[in-house]
């Protein structure tokens, strides 16, 4: 029988051995993990060199659009670009895009939580930047009350009819002299998701709705470095990015006070717009126990109202500038549009949506602008949620995917001639038909698809239509017409002036 002296003794002899083993089992599971991980990390797509600890010299460029596609065309549909430390993956053309969004759709649908989290900004609240439970039921709810609000009802073809007079009546009022339509054409965009969210429209000197567009545009045109730095997780307290955060609170303070005001006289019977729809959503969520209690959170409703009101103006505003600085350059074009408005038309009659299965060429004519400029040029970034293969190559979980559109969108495969403007790419052969090939997917793919397509296309059409009714727009004399547009979070026209001449 052993000592108590003698059993201490022991110890110096085998703790070590014990150790020892512990961190060879230890060293052994990493170098596993290690190993698999680095096999995995091999199976990436193809990557462009890159600059160690900064990144792809693509992700930091004032072209973006064209250089994610230029790389495409050397490295193939899906690639590995790097920003900081970071891989990052690219689908870049129409293939790879279909595969990522729509074959495998359930892992290419999370967002990338951006770093740039300032508490203020509740990315939880968000349609647009959140996941999960609270994503599907805020974007189920938004999509609702604009079916029950606008999209294909009468009463909603008669407020953007209502809004286009108000437009054409501002325009009219420059007296066939040069002017910048851009604040003009915001303001009447604006209203139709003013209408539908807040349940009121304004004035387009209003300066509190002025204010409201300019601090929208602050973030819409940040630059892609700008936006890159969003990406980075420390420097939230970088001072560049206080104009961004000025301007949000700003933006969004607007949304928050009209929840509250809402609030103060809801009335369950009489849901008067999407704020409503919002706030009768957490009134019969709140004694729930589970996440859709948090996805309708009473000071997160402003989150999803902000959203729709920002993704409704920014995008629909700046196709319709593109459309207007495309007539300039195509007058031909822009008559056989006019043509095609007297014809089905007329000049008196208010446009309807069902005149666009009647008007094939101005159908063609607005989907070959948000094809040759479109702009949401790539998506706001995803991630996967698990390892994943797609197209022969490995992504591990959390990498973060971006999207390329304008790719899918230039895809010499799909489209003859990507780079001229031709609207009967559109057309059947006999030119009465319009004919979707199916690389069109400007609003997107896949569960993330942009909610307010039918309620944009209406915009666009009934807008369009309207102009086309009462104006003839030609170029002032004096200023080119620059396509090379501005890349930010979305892609814009440079500001350029327009004649507005009455027919
Ligand atoms: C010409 C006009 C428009 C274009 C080109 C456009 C395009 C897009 C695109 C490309 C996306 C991203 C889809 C994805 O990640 O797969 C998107 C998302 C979104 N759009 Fe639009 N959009 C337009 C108008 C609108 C309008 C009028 C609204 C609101 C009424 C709207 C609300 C949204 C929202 C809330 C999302 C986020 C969807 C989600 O993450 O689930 N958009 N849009």
């Amino acid at each position: 029988m052993l000592t108590a002296t003698e059993s201490k003794m022991d110890f110096p002899t085998s703790l070590p051995t014990f150790q020892l083993l512990l961190v060879f089992v230890c060293s052994f599971i990493v170098s596993i993990w290690f190993l698999r991980r680095r096999s995995f990390y091999r199976r990436l797509p193809p990557a462009p060199w890159y600059i160690p600890f900064i990144g792809s010299r693509q992700l930091y460029s004032s072209t973006m659009h064209l250089d994610l596609t230029k790389t495409a065309e050397q490295y193939g549909g899906i690639y590995t670009l790097h920003l900081g430390t970071s891989p990052l993956v690219v689908l870049s053309n129409f293939a790879a895009i279909r595969e990522g969004l729509v074959r495998q759709a359930v892992d290419f649908s999370d967002r990338f939580k951006f770093p740039f989290t300032m508490k203020e900004a509740k990315l939880e609240g968000s349609i647009l930047l959140s996941n999960g439970i609270p994503w599907s039921a805020r974007r189920r709810v938004a999509i609702t009350a604009l079916r029950s609000f606008g999209m294909g009802k009468r009463s909603l073809e008669n407020r953007i009819n209502e809004e286009a007079r108000y437009l054409c009546d501002a325009m009219d009022q420059s007296n066939g002299t040069p002017f910048d339509p851009a604040h003009l054409v915001k303001s009447a965009v604006s209203n139709i998701i003013c209408t539908i969210s807040y349940g009121q429209r304004y004035d387009y000197n209003d300066p509190v709705f002025k204010s409201l567009l300019a601090n929208l545009d602050v973030f819409f045109r940040a630059s892609a470095v700008e936006t890159i730095l969003w990406g980075l997780p420390f420097v939230n307290w970088f001072p560049p990015l206080n104009k961004f955060k000025a301007a949000f609170e700003a933006a969004t303070s607007f949304s928050r006070q009209m929840v509250q005001s809402h609030r103060a006289t809801f009335d369950p019977d009489n849901i008067r717009d999407m704020i409503d729809a919002f706030i009768l959503e957490r009134d019969k969520h709140q004694d729930a126990k589970n996440e859709l209690k948090e996805a309708f959170r009473e000071d997160l409703i402003w989150r999803a109202i902000h959203d729709m009101f920002a993704a409704g103006t920014d995008t629909t505003t700046y196709t319709i500038l593109w459309l207007i600085l495309l007539l300039m350059k195509y007058p031909d074009i822009q008559t056989k549009v006019q043509k095609e408005v007297d014809d089905v038309i007329g000049q008196t009659r208010p446009p309807s949506v069902a005149d666009r299965a009647h008007m094939p060429y101005t159908e063609a004519t607005l989907m070959e602008v948000q094809r040759y400029r479109t702009v949401a040029p790539y998506l706001p970034p995803r991630a996967v949620p698990r390892d994943v293969e797609i197209m022969g190559y490995s992504i591990p979980k959390g990498t973060q995917i971006w999207v390329n559109l304008w790719g899918a969108l230039n895809d010499p495969s799909h489209w003859v001639n990507p780079d001229s403007f031709n609207p009967s790419r559109f057309l059947s052969d006999d030119g009465q038909q319009v004919v979707v090939p199916e690389a069109f997917i400007p609003f997107g793919a896949g569960r993330r698809a942009c909610v307010g397509e039918h309620l944009a296309k209406m915009e666009l059409f009934v807008f369009f239509t309207n102009f086309m009714q009462r104006f003839t727009f030609i170029r002032d004399g004096t200023s080119g017409l620059d396509m090379t547009g501005k890349i930010g979070i979305t892609f814009v026209p440079r500001p350029y002036q327009t004649i507005a001449v009455r027919r």
